[in-house]
């Protein structure tokens, strides 16, 4: 069960940023955000962020909901453009990518979200196999090969000529996260990979996720409510609410940080800084009003 607070939007002034530690492996960022600004019609879902997620961590963006962790990734991922501000991935502006440049780019990313569903009327094979027939023109005998690879990696290589109705819910899982690799990504992006599944198959595809970064060499950027599986694989942990970053830092360092908003979040507390109302006119209003 998650222990996220519910819906949580703070309505009253958050704290200053606390930034906890410096960065375990402070190496190259693989993903260098500056300045984002993002607006959803009149509401900012970003001003002005910040962010860095260097390469071979496996890096967390958590807080609460509707704060915009998913339209992070569609941002990095250039599904969306930002109003303002710069995103590099690897080195390319992604806000300057053309089609076909973004096209490239992709290719790289990995992404297993939430909706990332099997094709159901392939097997658990070609369902890995299709990203390398439609992107490369490998040799069958090799993408056999590769596949084969990829599913022992997520342990599902004996189920090779299972149909999608024919797996659990984790094995499915798991089956998206081998398709997802299967073009050797220099990161992957996890959107709440584990929504929907029993505690021994989040904590096995969460034991994937750390080995798979740490084995291929990627970059993981994980959004997740699961706030103890997250910071029992993440390197680095960046908290965002209200637009920016309220608090990032080791899982060490958060876990130990005492500022009431980063304890709210850790502890799952439904009372403290951070409100669940979403900003709303008073209700009195509301129900006063004709509708
Ligand atoms: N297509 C859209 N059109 C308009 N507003 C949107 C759209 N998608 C998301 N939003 C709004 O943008 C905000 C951020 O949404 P987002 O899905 O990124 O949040 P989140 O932090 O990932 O939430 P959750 O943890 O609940 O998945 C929310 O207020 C949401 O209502």
């Amino acid at each position: 069960m998650s222990s996220v607070p519910p819906l949580a939007i703070a309505e009253t002034p958050v704290p200053p940023a606390v930034a906890v530690g410096p960065h375990p492996l402070p190496g190259e960022p693989l993903v260098e955000i500056r300045g984002l600004c993002f607006r959803r019609g009149e509401r900012v879902i970003f001003a002005d962020l910040d962010l860095d997620i260097p390469q071979g961590t496996v890096t967390a963006v958590m807080g609460p909901s509707g704060t915009g962790k998913t339209t992070l990734l569609k941002l990095i991922t250039g599904q969306l453009k930002p109003d303002a501000g710069s995103i590099r991935v690897a080195g390319e502006k992604v806000t300057r990518l053309d089609q076909r440049g973004l096209f490239r780019l992709r290719r790289q990313m990995g992404m297993l979200f939430q909706s990332s569903a099997l094709l159901t009327d392939l097997s658990v094979f070609d369902n890995v196999a299709y990203p390398l027939r439609e992107h490369t023109r490998l040799d069958p005998a090799l993408i056999r090969q590769l596949v084969l690879l990829k599913l022992e990696a997520v342990g599902l290589r004996g189920g090779w000529n299972l149909m999608p109705n024919e797996l659990s819910g984790g094995m499915a899982r798991r089956v998206a996260l081998a398709r997802a690799i299967a073009l050797d990504p220099l990161m992957i992006l996890y959107d709440e990979p584990f929504a929907g599944q029993d505690p021994i198959s989040m904590g096995m595809l969460m034991a994937l996720i750390r080995q798979l970064n740490d084995a291929a060499h990627l970059t993981s950027i994980l959004v997740s409510h699961d706030v103890q599986e997250t910071l029992r694989i993440a390197d680095w942990i960046f908290l965002i609410a209200e637009g920016r970053v309220l608090a990032q830092g080791t899982p060490q360092a958060l876990l130990q940080d005492t500022s009431p908003w980063v304890r709210q979040f850790i502890d799952g507390l439904p009372d403290g800084p951070v409100h669940f109302h979403y900003p709303a006119p008073p209700l009195t209003l509301d129900l006063l009003g004709s509708g």
